[in-house]
């Protein structure tokens, strides 16, 4: 009897998740099962931020998906998804095309600019590892540029980070630390540097808890982060954002560096099938199964899941895409035994936000923390993270142990 073949898309936390918790679940002959994932690297998105302000370099955010994966049990295929046939049953990509009885679709975030004019041109975006690397580049090339140019132009020292959500903050934090760095590198005065973060909504981290929103603008601030809260983004230019500061009133600030941190959405391919969706994001069943399509499972930031009890979306983290992996891996041995799916039913264990390598903020078990406490259990979560995917080896080689 022929083998049933299953079809993973994505090696970011979702996918790899899957597989990992597949090779455990099914034995060696249950199933085909091929992963397919545009780089043969897996990235932490979680440390992208890092990689972009420059306090981790683009190798220690990322690591080879064959050192992970159990090569009898798995093929690996390095490609380009360009088209997903959820009707056909089959997905095009630039290294050939793959038919499949069962589908897992964890082909990540991108980034979205709300139709903001000149955003996707001139703005950059922390949306993989690469666009964080060229972000990293961009800052010290705008850094070395002042320092050998004769005429100098200071607008080249400012970073504009549109949003003041999670990734936003996180990247800030970074940045706070990093600037001293760049200015001793590059002969450049402290005072000649702006680092300001823009933002339309009234508020800094919304859906936290105030008084830890409040630890974390302090801390920012007192490392000479600027906030500029309530005023959108209308337009960016090669100069700079133009932000709206009253009904009739705004300001032009002029930049070397826009970085927009401001908005995510699911993978475009989403877009060109006919499984309703939302920017890209799918309102899953609760057995992570497309609508109307069983055999078609989506995860982490290409699904959607309400929260029943705020009666809005999860948002799209990590934690989430990792738990639904595992869901995944089950109801693929389930279907294949003839069994019903479970139900997924997400495990929040807390966030914590990090404002750089020593400091943070956070909810952990229902308890608030902050400082070097909040800043070690990041670190522990990104262990984890590791762990769960790679093993004690995968951490004894990525992992993060500055916890001091
Ligand atoms: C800076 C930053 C900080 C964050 N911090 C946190 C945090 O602290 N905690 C938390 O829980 N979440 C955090 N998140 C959110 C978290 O990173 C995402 O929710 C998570 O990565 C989603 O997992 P995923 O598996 O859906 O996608 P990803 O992990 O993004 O993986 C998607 C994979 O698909 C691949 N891919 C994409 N397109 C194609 C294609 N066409 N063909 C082949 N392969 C493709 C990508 O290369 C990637 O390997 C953060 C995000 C950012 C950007």
């Amino acid at each position: 009897m022929k083998r049933p073949s299953i079809l993973v898309l994505g090696a970011g936390y979702g996918g790899l998740t899957t597989v990992v918790n597949l090779q455990k679940v099914l034995g060696t002959d249950a199933a085909d099962i091929t992963l397919i994932n545009k780089n043969e690297y897996h990235y932490e998105s979680t440390w992208l931020h890092e990689a972009a302000a420059g306090t981790l370099l683009p190798e220690q955010v990322r690591y080879d998906i064959k050192d992970v994966i159990d090569g009898v049990k798995v093929k690996f295929v390095q490609a380009t998804v360009e088209a997903i046939d959820v009707v056909g049953k089959k997905v095009s990509t630039d290294n050939g095309e793959f038919t499949y009885d069962y589908i897992v679709i964890a082909l990540g975030f991108e980034g979205e600019t709300f139709g903001i004019e000149g955003l996707d041109k001139y703005a950059l975006s922390i949306a993989n590892v690469k666009a964080a690397r060229y972000i990293r580049e961009h800052i010290e090339f705008q850094f070395a540029t002042w320092s050998a140019e004769p005429v100098k132009d200071d607008s080249r020292l400012t970073i504009i980070v549109g949003g003041a959500g999670f990734t936003g903050i996180e990247f800030l934090g970074e940045l706070a630390n990093r600037v001293p760095e760049l200015c001793k590198e590059f002969d450049v005065p402290r005072e000649k540097v702006r680092v300001v973060c823009v933002e339309a909504a009234p508020m800094v981290l919304p859906g936290f808890d105030p008084e830890l929103v409040n630890y974390a603008v302090g801390h920012l601030e007192s490392k000479g982060i600027e906030f500029s809260i309530g005023t959108p983004v209308v337009e960016a230019t090669p100069e700079g954002v133009k932000i709206k500061k009253g009904d009739d009133e705004f300001e032009f600030i002029k930049a070397g560096t826009v970085v927009w941190a401001a908005g995510v959405r699911g993978n475009r391919l989403i877009e060109a099938t006919p499984i309703e969706n939302m920017r890209a994001r799918v309102k899953v069943d609760k057995d992570l199964r497309a609508p109307g399509y069983d055999d078609v499972f989506i995860i982490g930031d290409c699904a959607l899941m309400i929260n029943e009890e705020t009666n809005r979306p999860f948002p799209p983290t990590a934690q989430i895409a990792m738990q639904q992996g595992e869901s995944v891996a089950k109801n693929l041995k389930a279907l294949m035994n003839g069994e019903t799916t479970i139900e997924f039913v997400p495990d929040l264990k807390g966030t914590v936000c990090s404002l750089g390598d020593d400091d943070a903020i956070g909810v952990v078990f229902g308890k608030k923390v902050t400082g070097k406490r909040a800043s070690f259990m990041k670190k522990m979560i990104d262990n984890r993270a590791l762990f769960m995917i790679g093993g004690p080896m995968l951490v004894l080689k990525k992992g993060k142990f500055n916890v001091l």
